[in-house]
């Protein structure tokens, strides 16, 4: 296995001197606050998150036990790294927001879809270092996977710290910023698409006689060792899956069905939709 596991995130260094803040901890922003707290990335008191409202701000501070406002130039303020958790069409008016808070020693992470590096360093007015990321849902097993890719005024230290933050839930990978929507179309949407394709193989269980339970197991189960086969052999996937297919057995037969249902080309379809609709969300 590569040095980059995927089953259990590697283990990533404190980083004692680093303060984060995330500003809106959403569903993605809060996978990622208690990754860093989990894994002792930062302490209770060196990371500072913002949410929209004021209640559910009183709410996960008690929950987290740390700092969390609605006031987001005051975490920026205090912070090294921050962190854009906002939707993409959100961010131009937080960068504003923030933009007394932005001097060139900070690192901006924007994990938004859609948003380019310059668009962030245009509106921060002078040469920040960005970071555009694009992390994924299993990201709450430390299963997840983020791409990576730097703005024009980021270091190699600066990539080196976000791969570290990264690999709190995952792996890293960096790609050129021209391939950011393609990622979101495949890796950040992808989750999506593989629940619907284990939900629809344990439903397929169900129709031939197997407990529910049993076969959403089933189901689950043999996509997480059939995608471990492909990262932890090397083979291409059309090889794994000729092993899988006996001369005149049944695998075949369902693969036929497969064929003919266009299942291959509607996965190719969906990736490119997700990705053209990534490429507009900057814009609402
Ligand atoms: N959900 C996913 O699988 C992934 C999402 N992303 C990106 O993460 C971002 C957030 O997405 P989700 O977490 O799914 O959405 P979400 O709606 O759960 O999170 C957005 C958060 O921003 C907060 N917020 C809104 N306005 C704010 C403001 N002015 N100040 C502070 N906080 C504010 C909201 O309270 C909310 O908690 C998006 O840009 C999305 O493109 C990226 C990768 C995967
Ligand atoms: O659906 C979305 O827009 C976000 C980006 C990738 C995953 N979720």
């Amino acid at each position: 296995m590569s040095e980059e596991t995927y089953e259990v995130a590697a283990p990533t260094p404190a980083m004692p001197q680093l303060r984060v803040a995330i500003l809106g901890t959403g569903k993605m922003g809060g996978i990622l606050l208690q990754a860093f707290l989990k894994n002792n990335l930062v302490s209770p008191d060196q990371i500072f998150a913002t949410v929209h409202h004021p209640e559910r701000a009183q709410a996960l501070s008690v929950q987290y036990g740390i700092e969390m406002t609605t006031d987001n130039l005051a975490a920026a303020s205090q912070a090294d790294v921050i962190l854009l958790g906002v939707k993409p069409v959100q961010v131009p008016a937080l960068v504003e927001q923030i933009r007394p808070a932005l001097s060139p020693e900070k690192l901006v992470l924007s994990i938004a879809a859609s948003v380019m590096t310059s668009s962030i360093e245009k509106a921060a007015g002078h040469d920040l270092a960005v970071i555009r990321a694009m992390p994924n849902t299993p990201a709450m097993l430390a299963a997840g996977i983020t791409a990576l890719c730097a703005g024009r005024f980021v270091s190699e230290q600066q990539m080196a710290i976000a791969q570290r933050i990264f690999q709190t839930v995952g792996r890293t990978v960096v790609v050129d910023e021209k391939h950011m929507d393609a990622v979101t179309g495949l890796s950040g949407s992808g989750p999506a698409f593989l629940y619907i394709i284990i939900e629809a193989l344990a439903e397929a269980g169900v129709n031939v006689g197997l407990p529910r339970d049993v076969a959403t197991l089933l189901a689950a189960q043999t996509t997480l060792g059939s995608a471990r086969m492909v990262l932890e052999t090397g083979y291409h996937p059309a090889l794994l899956k000729d092993a899988v297919t006996t001369p005149a057995g049944c695998t075949v037969d369902g693969i036929l069905e497969l064929e003919e249902g266009g299942l291959r080309v509607t996965l190719i379809k969906a990736v490119k939709r997700a990705t053209q609709r990534a490429k507009e969300l900057a814009n609402g």
